[in-house]
């Protein structure tokens, strides 16, 4: 069998993660996991844990390390045969470590992008609840204004992305992916991204990735369901 391969995407809100997860899915095979997707779906399933995550995001708030963790782990432990890029976790030392202990990661992948691109972004940001696809009114239209190109169902815009509640948001970023970002340097195997656009940055990652793992054909992109 050939090596798995265990990544995890980490920048700013707005910052491209989403949009480059999704190339590098398709691109590479990979499973994608998003942990925002798990506590939606884990809201809308009524589990403990979405209950208790729901009363946080309800407040603005990041859900706490051990309801994340106690979330996600097992469904990583779950993914032993699978390769797979992950999301939005960790999001603070606490779970970079709790990660840590379930897996060796092989890759980083970091982006580092301007506030003025970032503001721009997010207030054009749109996005398909229930498959997590997400749109730019710019950059990558649906086909049909305010309708997901495959269900055809509304798309909708998340307070947090307007610009009075981006700054904070992005103060919090920088403070705790800090120690984050630090120990994955000291591990070696942090790789930083700066740029404006995501079409120039994504050829650097391909390239990068490509030396890491084999392509795929699109068909083997999946997208992991909830247990
Ligand atoms: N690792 C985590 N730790 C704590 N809370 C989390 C984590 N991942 C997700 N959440 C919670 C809080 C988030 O506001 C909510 C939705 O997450 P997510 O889909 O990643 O959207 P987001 O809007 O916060 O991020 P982004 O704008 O960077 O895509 O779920
Ligand atoms: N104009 C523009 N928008 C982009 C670019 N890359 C991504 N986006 C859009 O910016 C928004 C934020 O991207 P997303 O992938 O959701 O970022 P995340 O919050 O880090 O997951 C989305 O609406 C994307 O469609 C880009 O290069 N230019």
């Amino acid at each position: 069998m050939a090596k798995l391969f265990r990544a995890v995407i980490m920048g700013p809100p707005g910052s491209g993660k989403g949009t480059i997860s999704e190339r590098i899915a398709q691109s590479f095979g990979l499973a994608r996991l998003s942990s925002g997707d798990f506590v939606r779906e884990n809201i809308a399933a009524n589990t403990d844990a979405g209950v208790l995550a729901k009363t946080y995001i309800e407040r603005g708030l990041l859900v706490p390390d051990h309801v994340m963790t106690r979330l996600l782990l097992p469904r990583l432990e779950e993914m032993t045969r699978h390769s797979w890029l992950m999301d939005g976790f960790p999001r603070t030392l606490a779970q970079a470590k709790a990660l840590n202990s379930t897996c060796d990661l092989d890759l980083v992948i970091s982006l580092n992008i301007p506030y003025e691109t970032l503001k721009e972004r997010l207030s054009d940001r749109w996005i398909h609840p229930a498959s997590g696809r997400v749109y730019n009114m710019g950059f990558n239209p649906p086909h049909v204004q305010g309708r997901d190109d495959i269900s055809g169902e509304p798309l909708i815009q998340h307070d947090d992305d307007k610009p009075e509640a981006l700054v904070a948001r992005l103060r919090h970023y920088k403070d705790v992916a800090k120690p984050i970002i630090d120990l994955y340097k000291s591990k070696g195997i942090l790789h930083t991204f700066s740029g404006t656009e995501t079409d120039r940055i994504w050829p650097y990652i391909n390239s990068l990735l490509s030396t890491k793992i084999p392509s795929t054909s699109q068909t083997d992109t999946q997208r992991i369901p909830m247990p």
